[in-house]
């Protein structure tokens, strides 16, 4: 008989499309009844974008992966009916699905206000610091821990012969959402979103200001070299142009592929210990996978098998393990201490400690903001301009406060 078809747009590509691939044909092959058809659909916002657009046409995928920026997006969506909840898609399937095997920072931020997970958790991330021991060791410096050593040692770099000592990829994420979590203060009002549509963005508070403005005077320096949105800038630490990147966990798979010619390793986010004593916890990122409306019966059964599928220990493991992905069961977490990963390859729990360091506070267990997307292309254009020398972080901040906040009021209108 044929097989049920489900068709999967993703937005990983290189390495991790390669394993995304492979999850989708393993479950495939040892299934009778259900075919999983992976695309790659382009970044993030791309695959999001497709897959909105697919709907109006009523062309919609089962799954999309959309990256924790959409979040309240597909929260509205879900509002509307164009979402299949996946604790509501388990039980109409029948299948095993125990949402507390997941570490609390992951399902505490898909939930909705009964803690019912409305995507799965797959892919989550959160931002560490990426450094090149080896440049670090020839420029006789340690590896920084605060902000005001990232500094010194970029000087030390700078004056060893490294072009462009400290850079980040996702700004917004690592820059301004994380260091205001790491920091425990909010970037908005109405616990940064979660508590009502009425949330206020306040980032342009003294803290962020002042630091991305000392990222500012880093570029003036030479010590910072801005590279882009998103991950366009990762080839500068791979060329070893770049000795500090700020940016994602998933990067270690292909860092351990594509370097060669130097050691690396990865450490906390650095504490501004002009804002805090310590850090509090930083939050995730990466994506999670949403079941659209619209399709057959039968075809959902096969989404909720190979979701149970994706989330057993042994994948979700191998995931964490190839990839720098945040182990997001327990039981993963479990094995991969057990399968020795962590001494094989230490830093590679960075993340994890990160996530779990203290108990989240409301300025620090996430963000979910409507328009977000949008209001992070405004947040990187804002920063642009600073990194480009045309505005003060403080123009530039309070400019994107003001610009973000009316995102914000079209999306209270529409949805409330
Ligand atoms: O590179 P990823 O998948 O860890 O995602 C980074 C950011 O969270 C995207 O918003």
């Amino acid at each position: 008989a044929d097989k049920a078809q489900v068709q999967f747009w993703h937005a990983m590509g290189g390495e991790l499309g390669t394993i995304v691939d492979t999850f989708a044909a393993d479950y495939s092959a040892g299934s009778e009844t259900c075919q999983i058809n992976a695309v790659y659909k382009g970044n993030y916002t791309e695959n999001m974008t497709a897959a909105i657009a697919a709907f109006r046409a009523g062309e919609q995928p089962h799954v999309v992966q959309v990256f924790e920026v959409g979040t309240a997006t597909m929260m509205a969506a879900e509002d509307k009916g164009a979402v299949y909840p996946v604790y509501k898609l388990m039980q109409d399937a029948g299948v095993d699905f125990d949402q507390s095997a997941y570490l609390p920072a992951v399902v505490s931020y898909y939930t909705d206000t009964d803690n019912n997970l409305l995507s799965l958790p797959f892919n989550s991330s959160t931002p560490v610091m990426w450094y090149n021991k080896t440049a670090l060791d020839a420029a006789g410096v340690a590896v920084p821990t605060t902000w005001d050593e990232v500094e010194e040692a970029a000087r030390a770099l700078k004056a060893n012969g490294v072009e462009k000592p400290f850079s980040m990829g996702w700004q917004s994420w690592t820059q301004i959402e994380n260091y205001s979590a790491w920091h425990n203060i909010p970037m908005a009002s109405e616990e940064n979103g979660f508590a009502s549509l009425k949330t206020e963005f306040t980032f342009n508070n003294d803290a962020v200001v002042n630091h991305i403005q000392r990222i500012a005077d880093m570029g003036k320096e030479g010590l910072f070299g801005y590279g882009g949105r998103r991950g366009d800038s990762r080839g500068m630490f791979v060329n070893g142009e770049t000795a500090l990147w700020i940016n994602s966990s998933a990067y270690y798979g292909g860092f351990k592929s594509d370097i060669k010619d130097f050691e690396f390793g990865q450490t906390m986010l650095p504490l501004d210990t002009a804002v805090a004593d310590a850090p509090q916890n930083s939050i995730i990122g990466g994506a999670t996978l949403w079941v659209l409306n619209g399709h057959k019966s039968d075809e959902y059964k096969c989404v909720a098998e190979f979701f149970q599928y994706l989330s057993q220990p042994e994948q979700q493991a191998f995931w964490h393990q190839n990839t720098g992905y945040v182990p997001i069961t327990t039981a993963a977490y479990e094995l991969s201490k057990e399968q020795g990963f962590y001494k094989t390859d230490p830093g590679t729990d960075t993340a994890i400690k990160e996530l779990s360091l203290n108990t989240p506070t409301p300025n620090s267990k996430g963000i979910r903001f409507g328009n977000f997307v949008q209001a992070r292309d405004i947040i990187n254009e804002e920063l642009e301009a600073v990194w480009a020398g045309d505005k003060t972080a403080r123009e530039a901040m309070d400019a994107a406060v003001e610009r973000g906040n009316a995102l914000l009021r079209k999306f209270e209108d529409a949805n409330s």
